[in-house]
């Protein structure tokens, strides 16, 4: 597939070396030096290098494997457990030695880390999204590096994420981030799986959607989940809020470094979109409309000129059954839709507040849940893609 192996043009390198956030995720391949328990010198230098990104002012969120095959080794088993309880046993022993071992490398760099472990739940139901996004960015603000991993002690087979390149891709939509940077046993995507085919050739750069990689992409190895083809995926689910994603080999020396100075290394998979359409995009298509607001022409203006978000002091009607994070249309006074989007309040606090100025929402519900009725952030303006 040569013409896979297309040119790459310096600008999409580029577009990497302008990344502001960025979400990190390391395979469970590398992580645990095949078999023989977590690879402490690798992890301090990826450590050092994430050190250096964040002292360079990036937002980095790590979603980091390893915790079942960490739990292995501890527990002294050879082979990875089928049984779901065994798998569970696994991952709550393995995810404390690893998240000791970040922190304690953070920690050489005077850099704070926090450990979240999610669910396909936390990430499909309305609510406990924003809070799930409510708590990274928080995080991210107080210059926190968050690491991220499934919480598999909790999940069942129907409901979990299963590999990690998936979940990477959903944080990297839940936080809009610029880049997704998978690191692995390879350096990059392949036009067939290096294992069986020393021919392979690896590919520089290509478009996220292209149909071509999800045949070329195999299965993982023996410790990793999915193999190329959820990376693969998870670079198309990046791409839906406009990311970058990079495949690297993890075994490069200052791998995230070179990448994020736009270095051509491993492989490139872009958008089609420019971000903030691909996000509209992904907001719009993605929800059902639970209930309408009506707002006041000065509301309708801040939106439309301004790209604001939406105050409850403009809003002069609420309709419908919502509950806080559902998506609800705003309509202008003669019922002409504005914008949709993800409401911070349900629909009985919503009444209590609509025409009320954000300064005295406490006051009235006796607590704030946020100053804005919907956030910019979580708003689509209604023909103005
Ligand atoms: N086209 C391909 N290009 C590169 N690697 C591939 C390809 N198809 C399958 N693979 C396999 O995917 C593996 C990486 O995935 P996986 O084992 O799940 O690792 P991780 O734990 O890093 O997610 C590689 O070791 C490689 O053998
Ligand atoms: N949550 C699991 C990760 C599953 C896994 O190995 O994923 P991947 O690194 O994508 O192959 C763990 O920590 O063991």
């Amino acid at each position: 597939m040569t013409d896979a192996t297309v040119t790459r043009p310096a600008a999409a390198r580029d577009a990497v070396s302008g990344a502001r956030r960025v979400v990190v995720k390391i395979g469970s391949s590398l992580l645990t030096d095949d078999g023989r328990g977590l690879d402490e010198r690798a992890i301090g230098e990826w450590v050092d290098q994430l050190a250096e990104l964040h002292a360079r002012g990036v937002e980095v969120v790590l979603v980091s494997s390893g915790a079942v095959a960490e739990g292995m080794v501890r527990l002294g088993w050879q082979v990875r457990p089928s049984a779901l309880h065994d798998l569970q046993a696994a991952a709550a022993v393995g995810q404390t030695g690893l998240v000791r071992s970040y922190e304690d490398h953070f920690a050489r760099h005077g850099v704070r880390t926090a450990q979240i472990l999610l669910t396909h739940d936390d990430l499909s139901n309305r609510k406990r999204y924003l809070n799930a996004r409510s708590a990274l960015r928080t995080l991210l603000g107080l210059g926190v590096v968050p690491i991220v991993n499934e919480n598999d002690t909790v999940v069942t087979d129907e409901i979990r994420f299963g590999d990690n390149d998936t979940l990477g891709a959903l944080v990297v939509n839940l936080l809009e981030a610029d880049a997704l940077v998978i690191l692995t046993d390879q350096e990059g995507l392949y036009d067939a799986d290096p294992r069986s085919n020393p021919e392979a050739a690896l590919i520089g750069e290509g478009k996220a959607d292209d149909p071509r990689w999800a045949v070329v992409a195999g299965d993982g190895g023996r410790l990793g989940r999915g193999g190329m083809a959820t990376k693969v995926r998870a670079a198309r689910l990046a791409a839906r809020s406009g990311a970058l994603t990079l495949i690297a080999s993890g075994h490069q020396p200052h791998v995230l470094s070179r990448l994020l100075d736009g270095e051509s290394v491993g492989t490139l998979l872009t958008p089609d979109h420019a971000p903030i359409t691909a996000r509209k995009r992904w907001l719009a298509g993605q929800l059902q409309v639970r209930g309408r607001l009506t707002l006041d022409d000065g509301a309708v203006r801040q939106l439309r000129r301004q790209g604001s978000s939406l105050l409850a002091v403009g809003v002069v009607a609420v309709e419908g059954e919502f509950r806080r994070g559902d998506m609800v249309l705003c309509v202008d006074s003669v019922g002409e839709p504005v914008a949709k989007g993800l409401v911070n309040y349900d629909a009985f606090d919503a009444r209590r507040i609509q025409g009320v100025a954000s300064r005295d929402i406490a006051a009235q519900l006796g607590y704030i849940e946020a100053p804005e009725l919907i956030h910019r952030d979580n708003m689509v303006i209604i023909g103005a893609d």
